[in-house]
């Protein structure tokens, strides 16, 4: 269902009560999240917080045990080029490019849900596929220069620097024309220099009128960057708001200190192993342990 949130934004990404469950791990559990138009929200949470769980199930990567996720009002099928072709688009947190391949390449193979030539077009080379074909070069060049590549399109990806590695894997994403991109720890081993770059980049994506949906460790990139943060803990989403709201949430805080805290997910099953190892070593005091909520 789109709905408008504000004046003029619309509602692009809609996952609601998303599930994911591993035999018997629940990975994700009942998140909903919305990303408007225009905007960029940040996702955070400890490390096996469910974050890139939470992204496969909205690329189709996982098909969630339970819960809806719709882009632009359409209820989204669970196959990766479906989604990918209905206006979603992600890298990955560990790159994957084609090493083998020049960074020009890299980029116009992101584009294949974008051309319509068929293989009998492709394989004729006739006057349809010619055209097409220079269209998408084109627009695969104007896409190296939006990132500052245009002067590597021959060189080949796996002799990129990793920082560069990692803009390649964005202008290859953006090449399937998405209206929201899914970004995997996109700072990921960066330098403070290449993670500026980075945030500008992002920034001129979102000003594209493509809405962001980030992942990062980063604490100082994503409150930079983010209109809105949601922290995922032990698969629930804990808080969601500003920058300010997330960064002066105690419980926010104390998830990443791994300090136990009233009502923290997974607190009540904690509870549970430490009475049953209580009673195991007969003791009848289940208190005094130091472990986290995890
Ligand atoms: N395919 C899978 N099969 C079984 N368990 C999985 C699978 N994928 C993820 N998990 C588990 O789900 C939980 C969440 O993992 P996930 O990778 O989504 O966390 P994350 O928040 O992205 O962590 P990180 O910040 O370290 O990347 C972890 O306990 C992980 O081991």
């Amino acid at each position: 269902m789109t709905t408008t949130t504000t004046s003029t934004r619309t509602t692009v990404l809609d996952a609601t009560g998303v599930t994911m469950r591993f035999g018997g791990l629940t990975a994700v559990r009942s998140v909903d999240l919305q990303v408007s138009s225009g905007e960029i929200v940040g996702l955070i949470g400890p490390n096996g917080a469910g974050k890139t769980t939470f992204f496969n199930c909205l690329t189709g990567l996982y098909v969630p045990t339970e819960g809806r996720v719709s882009y632009k009002g359409t209820v989204l099928p669970p196959k990766p080029h479906l989604v990918t072709q209905a206006g979603i688009a992600r890298t990955f947190q560990n790159i994957r490019l084609f090493s083998n391949m020049t960074v020009l390449e890299n980029v116009l193979v992101g584009r294949h849900t974008r051309t319509k030539e068929g293989l009998w077009s492709a394989l004729l080379r006739g006057p349809g596929f010619k055209k097409a074909e220079a269209a998408s070069h084109e627009r695969a060049m104007e896409l190296l220069e939006f990132i500052g590549l245009q002067h590597k399109a021959d060189h080949l990806a796996r002799n990129l620097p990793y920082g560069e590695q990692r803009k390649l894997e964005i202008a290859r994403a953006l090449a399937s024309e998405p209206g929201l991109l899914l970004l995997d720890e996109p700072t990921a081993g960066m330098n403070p220099q290449e993670t500026r770059v980075t945030e500008d980049l992002v920034f001129a994506i979102r000003d594209q009128g493509i809405a962001v949906l980030v992942i990062e460790h980063d604490m100082r990139f994503i409150f930079n960057l983010s209109d809105r943060v949601a922290c995922l803990v032990q698969g629930e989403k804990l808080v969601e708001g500003t920058a300010e709201v997330v960064q002066g949430d105690e419980r926010v805080i104390a998830a990443y200190l791994g300090t136990p805290f009233e009502g923290a997910p997974g607190a009540e099953e904690v509870a549970e192993v430490e009475a049953a190892e209580a009673d195991a070593h007969g003791d009848t005091s289940t208190t005094g342990s130091e472990g986290d909520a995890k």
